[in-house]
């Protein structure tokens, strides 16, 4: 049995909110999509404020040079400032996901509570109101970048005050009223079905190049990260991060003791097991997505430990030791070393690079399988 990974994400698709179930995956999912996202949006918010104006046109047209047309003017110029206004918020805060959702809500609101007042004012050209109706449930469910449930939520209010409106005003016979209320039906089923395909269509996606990266970095028989997640920079990055912000950081080796031995004694498989054991116990001690459990060599594991001290990194080495020494019900039985190399907080000077920090913690775990095994050694990393 593989041991359960604590770092992997849960990647569940709720397809009724067609969001991610998991409010943590949804808001990575969002975080990353956020800059194609606002591009797509402030392209809409401009699209639908110079539309909003152009069609001013037709109040004329239809209801000539009158004040009610040049008060429907004055509220399509209102929904376009609310367009610039949403387009300008986004541009302040590129990288937030809420103002990027408000301001798609607030323009679409806006926008439809305007249409329903000229559609008030104008019921002789009821029809082709109905058509735009239609045209703007495209541009909610699919144009408008937004959180799925909020575009149903405004597709379907909008269309239900729609429909009230032409049944308040008493101009339509009752089966025309009854194909118009059936051609906002399918609209919103229509725009339902196409946005829900593409959220889930997205987060499929999302969660297939995730799921690629996992088995690219990761150890497929211990679910722990591979050294080439390593050296992806992680470690540099951690030392960059001790220097600027003086926080401590720890890293550990740990290897298995008369490995070799179990091996030859049960087979290899049963060693497999073994280091699936270990490495389960490594996984659960350490922190959630603040720590590292890199298998770093055959039956070496690498932990990296931010802002952990000397002091934290030998409690938590120890605690691992002894859990693992003494594990209840284990057939067999085995041992683990550990090597310590800590920087401390506010060090004066680093190691010199991530290779001499690992280098130390070599040393130390050379010192511990002298010692007898079974045992943690450490040191402070020095430059
Ligand atoms: N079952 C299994 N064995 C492995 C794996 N990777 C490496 N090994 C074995 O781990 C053993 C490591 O042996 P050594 O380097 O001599 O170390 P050791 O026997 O643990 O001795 P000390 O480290 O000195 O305590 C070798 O026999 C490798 O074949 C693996 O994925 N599965």
């Amino acid at each position: 049995m593989s041991p359960q990974d604590p770092h992997r994400p849960n990647l569940a698709i709720d397809c009724r909110r067609a969001e991610f179930a998991d409010p943590a995956s949804e808001s990575r999912f969002t975080r990353q999509f956020l800059p194609e996202r606002n591009r797509q949006l402030k392209a809409s918010l401009l699209f639908a404020a110079a539309f909003y104006v152009a069609f001013a046109a037709t109040d004329f047209a239809t209801l000539g040079d009158t004040a009610i047309a040049w008060m429907l003017m004055g509220l399509r110029s209102v929904v376009a400032l609310v367009g610039l206004g949403c387009f300008a918020a986004i541009v302040r805060h590129p990288r937030s996901v809420r103002v990027s959702i408000r301001a798609a809500c607030t323009l679409l609101v806006a926008a439809l509570a305007v249409f329903m007042v000229v559609c008030w004012f104008q019921p002789q050209v009821l029809a082709w109101n109905a058509m735009s109706q239609a045209l703007i449930l495209m541009a909610v469910y699919v144009n408008f970048p937004n959180r799925f449930i909020y575009a149903v939520a405004i597709g379907v209010g909008s269309s239900i005050v729609f429909a009230a409106m032409l049944a308040i005003q008493g101009n339509l016979r009752a089966d025309d009223l009854l194909t118009l209320v059936l051609l906002l039906v399918m609209g919103n089923a229509l725009g339902y079905i196409a946005a829900r395909r593409f959220h889930v269509a997205q987060r499929e996606q999302f969660r297939a190049s995730l799921q690629l990266q996992q088995l690219a970095d990761r150890d497929p028989l211990t679910g722990c990260h591979n050294r080439r997640f390593l050296q992806k920079g992680l470690l540099n990055a951690e030392l960059e991060r001790t220097r600027r912000y003086g926080a401590p950081l720890s890293v550990v080796l740990c290897d298995l003791d008369h490995f070799k031995r179990i091996n030859d004694t049960y087979g290899h498989a049963a060693g497999d097991q073994v280091l699936a054991d270990f490495a389960g116990l490594l996984l659960s001690l350490t922190r959630d997505t603040v720590d590292s459990v890199i298998r770093y060599g055959g039956e070496e594991f690498l932990l990296v430990l931010p802002q952990t001290d000397l002091a934290g990194a030998q409690a938590l080495a120890e605690r691992i030791r002894a859990a693992f020494a003494d594990a209840p019900g284990a057939t067999i039985k085995a041992t683990a070393s550990f090597g310590i190399a800590s920087v401390p907080a506010q060090a004066p000077v680093l190691p010199a690079s991530s290779e001499a920090l690992i280098g130390a913690a070599d040393a130390q775990l050379y010192a511990a399988k002298r010692g007898g095994r079974n045992m943690v050694c450490a040191t402070l990393a020095g430059p």
